[in-house]
């Protein structure tokens, strides 16, 4: 992609403006946003016409796709000449369409349907120019993705087979699901990983693991069955032992740094405690220097279905005080406030949308520096993904970073 320009301000300073490249694909999202959802539909009409053999790296239904492609084209128009970002955003998702079955020689046929949509219903701004700045930022694109794939290659699988071997079901609906995967599942306390369940094939969901990684290799994963939840209403209602899942690569970065003793507080909010639970153990097996606090959030008091396991914790760990905080008490974040300030902590929030942006306005407010609070967005992309909080919760400072998969989420 061509370089930024760059203009001076009153002072004589260099402020870095867009590269032309990047001006004109802007230019072509700001014409086609209104008609999103036409060009989304054009795009892949284009693409299964003229690949009928990609439609079978899809979801039979294309209502849980929609929104994906556009916002992760959007993504990376916003940060086109940030190489750094792109490499990383992209490099993950070049990756994590491994497992979906994608292969270098499919992109081609995708840069082309995404410019047929493009020259379709940006009328006004497209012109020869605008096109072969779309073409050299696809390549580029394309070329990062296909790179980071081929890299993956050579150390590790496209994806996981996991037995299931317990369902305890802890509410009428929510879950404990013990996997064993076929193969070492490498991951760190805190991370999700991406699960596709017999049922509904090609249909992939995000779950945070609830343990720190053990000994005998299994994965435990929370799962509460919501409203229009396919993945989550089978894993909850119809999973049994023996049952075989699908699990893509471990991502996220909600988890510790062990260079530091700096004391950790916590917030999980309902199924959100699940990589809580795991940070906390992953603490425990680096000694017991830190202080732990961990907020539990629930709605009612029998949905703290997780409550032993810590109180469990909490005796074994002189370090460690869980905090049981239900809505009949106050809301979450409140409770954290008025037990702080935190100043001298690291902050890590899981659970509800709602719940993690009050919980970092709180954590700011009681003196926790932006840079110490963690956090993974799963909700966020439950919520661009299928329109129901379908996630057992991605880590960032702004949504945008969180990669967002093109193909079958
Ligand atoms: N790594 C992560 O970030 C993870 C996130 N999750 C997410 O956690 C959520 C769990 O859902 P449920 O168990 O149904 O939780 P829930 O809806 O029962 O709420 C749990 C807690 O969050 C509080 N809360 C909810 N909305 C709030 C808001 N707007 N402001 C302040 N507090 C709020 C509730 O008062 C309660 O204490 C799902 O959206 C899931 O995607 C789950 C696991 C991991």
């Amino acid at each position: 992609m061509d370089g930024p320009t760059s203009t001076t301000d009153g002072t004589g300073a260099r402020i870095a403006g867009p590269s032309p490249d990047a001006v004109l694909v802007r230019r072509t999202l700001e014409e086609i946003a209104p008609v999103a959802d036409k060009v989304t539909s054009y795009f892949y009409a284009l693409l299964f016409v003229r690949s009928p053999a990609l439609r079978d790296l899809f979801p039979a239904a294309m209502d849980t796709q929609r929104d994906r492609l556009l916002k992760a084209l959007l993504t990376v128009a916003e940060r086109m000449d940030d190489s750094a970002f792109l490499a990383e955003y992209l490099g993950h998702l070049g990756r994590g369409h491994r497992k979906y079955g994608v292969e270098a020689a499919h992109y081609p046929a995708v840069g082309e349907a995404l410019i047929g949509a493009l020259v379709r219903y940006a009328e006004r701004s497209w012109d020869a120019e605008t096109e072969a700045a779309w073409v050299r930022a696809y390549t580029t694109i394309s070329q990062i993705m296909i790179d980071a794939a081929a890299e993956d290659e050579a150390k590790a699988p496209a994806w996981w087979q996991a037995e299931v071997v317990s369902h305890d079901l802890r509410t009428p609906d929510i879950a404990v699901l013990t996997l064993r995967p076929d193969a070492p599942y490498p991951f760190l306390a805190g991370q999700y990983t991406t699960l596709e369940t017999p049922w509904w094939p090609r249909v992939w969901r995000h779950y945070s693991f609830a343990s720190a990684p053990r000994p005998d290799g299994l994965l435990t994963l929370h799962v509460k069955s919501v409203p229009a939840g396919w993945v989550s209403q089978a894993l909850v209602h119809r999973a049994r032992p023996g049952d075989v899942l699908r699990l893509g690569p471990p991502a996220g970065s909600m988890t510790v740094d062990h260079a530091t003793d700096t004391g950790l507080v916590c917030l999980g909010g309902g199924t959100g405690i699940a990589p809580i639970k795991a940070l906390v153990e992953d603490v425990a097996e680096h000694g017991d220097r830190r202080r732990v606090d961990v907020f539990y959030g629930a709605r009612r008091g029998h949905d703290l279905y997780d409550m032993d396991t810590l109180l469990r914790l909490q005796k074994t760990f002189p370090w460690l005080a869980v905090h049981p905080v239900t809505e009949a008490q106050c809301p979450l974040p409140e409770a954290v406030r008025e037990a702080g300030p935190w100043p001298e902590r690291d902050a890590y929030l899981s659970g509800p949308l709602g719940m993690v942006r009050e919980g970092i306005d709180v954590l700011r407010g009681s003196g926790v520096p932006t840079e110490r609070i963690r956090h993974d967005f799963l909700a966020e992309l439950a919520v661009v993904g299928t329109g129901s909080a379908e996630v057992g919760g991605v880590h960032g400072a702004h949504p945008l970073d969180v990669p967002v998969e093109v193909v079958a989420q």
